[in-house]
């Protein structure tokens, strides 16, 4: 037999599997390193994250993914050479964060990577006839295995796609699996570039399960943070708080079908972009609007965005409890609106849970890899939302 699978053979049998997740989202501010102790899996899994970092992107590979990302036209040659590169770079950060904690590679059983997604194309919004739901992540597995010398999982959202869904948001099975409480209604919000949720039933039916992208979370707050102030992004929203809300470009920034369409529903930056909002101020005729003006409406449009999409799952005769993650918990305007405009919500943060926020969607790629291995596939019934495993093998030899 393969040694590589008499050694999974093993990691799958042992009562505490140590496992690194890693995302490196849409907003490109890093790649998230979370070394996870798991145990059990499904319903039974428990987590323990030992260690965690953000590896900040330099601005040469911010620059090197920018010349693809949600781009419809782009260099093949880029996108090929990236594909590699971003999985050595990989590869490297999370060697570099091992020799940090003092963890030799021998000690990790796993690696989940999600990659970098550059393009996320559901049918909605490509509307091509005779394709279907399409999404793609680099920074190759096989490369983050064979560089760190660890069994690497990578790529989960292809099967998702396969089996029906539209390839995210795959968030649901570890927030059902580590989040679910037997007598609260949880929302768990994650507020990255997009935002995300996840509905977990105090009854724990797993078909009253629900996810869906909302919207835009930090993706156009932070476009017209690098435009108007040159920076990364409108750290504690100091730029939104000088600026008043613009009803009508508010209005036109809401006038889009995917906000319409019917849940769940996914997007990402290849609609939420920059190009989104000049058109959105023609419309409004609200081109001469202060930046600070923009980044109060689009704090605003975030906010109401997010509101929305939960208002349509809460029952009014039902109690719920929210737990804020990502990196948008962080800006103190976009969490306020949501909160002044949801009062009856207890809003928590996933930290109270035992799971840092800006760790969290890091430590669900761990629990993805981890029901590959052990799992058996949950079943939340519903078209959409698969019940499968995920994740494509790369052996180190
Ligand atoms: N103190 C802060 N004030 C305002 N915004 C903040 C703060 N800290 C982080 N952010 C926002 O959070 C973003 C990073 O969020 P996060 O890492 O959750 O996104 P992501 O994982 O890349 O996105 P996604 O979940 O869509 O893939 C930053 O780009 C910034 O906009
Ligand atoms: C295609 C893609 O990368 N989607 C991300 C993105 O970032 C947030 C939101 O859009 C979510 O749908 C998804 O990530 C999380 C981790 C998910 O799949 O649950």
């Amino acid at each position: 037999m393969n040694t590589n699978l008499q050694r999974l053979f093993t990691i799958a049998q042992k009562p505490v599997r140590r496992i690194i997740g890693l995302m490196s989202g849409t907003s490109l501010d890093g790649l998230d390193v979370a070394l996870c102790a798991v145990s059990g899996s499904g319903m039974d899994t428990r987590v323990t994250v030992e260690h965690f970092e953000t590896v900040p992107y330099p601005a040469r590979v911010k620059d090197e993914i920018r010349k693809v990302f949600a781009k419809e036209t782009i260099s093949f040659q880029q996108l090929c050479l990236l594909n590699p590169w971003l999985g050595i770079l990989h590869a490297r950060w999370i060697s570099n964060c091992l020799r940090k904690w003092s963890i030799l590679p021998g000690e990790v059983d796993l690696i989940a990577s999600h990659g970098q997604t550059v393009y996320h194309s559901p049918k909605r919004l490509h509307n091509r006839s005779g394709f279907l739901n399409a999404t793609l992540q680099i920074g190759d597995g096989d490369h983050i295995a064979v560089n760190t010398r660890i069994i690497t999982l990578s790529d989960f959202r292809q099967k998702h796609i396969a089996a029906g869904g539209e390839g995210a948001p795959l968030a649901l099975y570890g927030d059902y699996c580590l989040f679910s409480k037997r007598g609260e209604n949880r929302i768990m919000l994650n507020m990255g570039g997009i935002a995300n949720f996840t509905l977990l039933p105090g009854d724990l039916d797993p078909e009253c399960v629900f996810v869906t992208d909302t919207g835009p979370g930090n993706t156009l707050l932070d476009a017209f943070a690098r435009e108007f102030f040159d920076v990364e992004y409108d750290k504690d929203a100091v730029f939104a708080k000088q600026g008043t809300m613009n009803e009508s470009l508010l209005a036109a920034l809401k006038d889009e079908p995917f906000l319409k369409a019917t849940f769940p529903r996914t997007t990402g930056p290849e609609l939420f972009n920059k190009a989104y909002v000049k058109m959105a101020q023609e419309r409004s005729k609200t081109t001469d609007l202060s930046p600070y003006d923009i980044m109060a409406t689009l704090t605003h449009f975030s906010a109401e965005t997010i509101t929305e999409a939960l208002q349509w799952v809460v029952r009014k005769e039902k109690d719920y409890a929210i737990y804020a993650s990502g990196g948008g918990a962080h800006n103190p305007l976009l969490t306020s609106l949501i909160r002044e405009k949801l009062p009856r919500l207890q809003w928590h943060t996933t930290d109270e849970l035992g799971i840092a926020g800006d760790a969290k969607e890091a430590v669900l790629f761990a629990i993805l890899a981890n029901e590959a291995i052990c799992g058996e596939g949950i079943n939340f019934g519903k078209p959409g939302m698969p019940a499968i495993t995920m994740g494509k093998l790369s052996f180190p030899a």
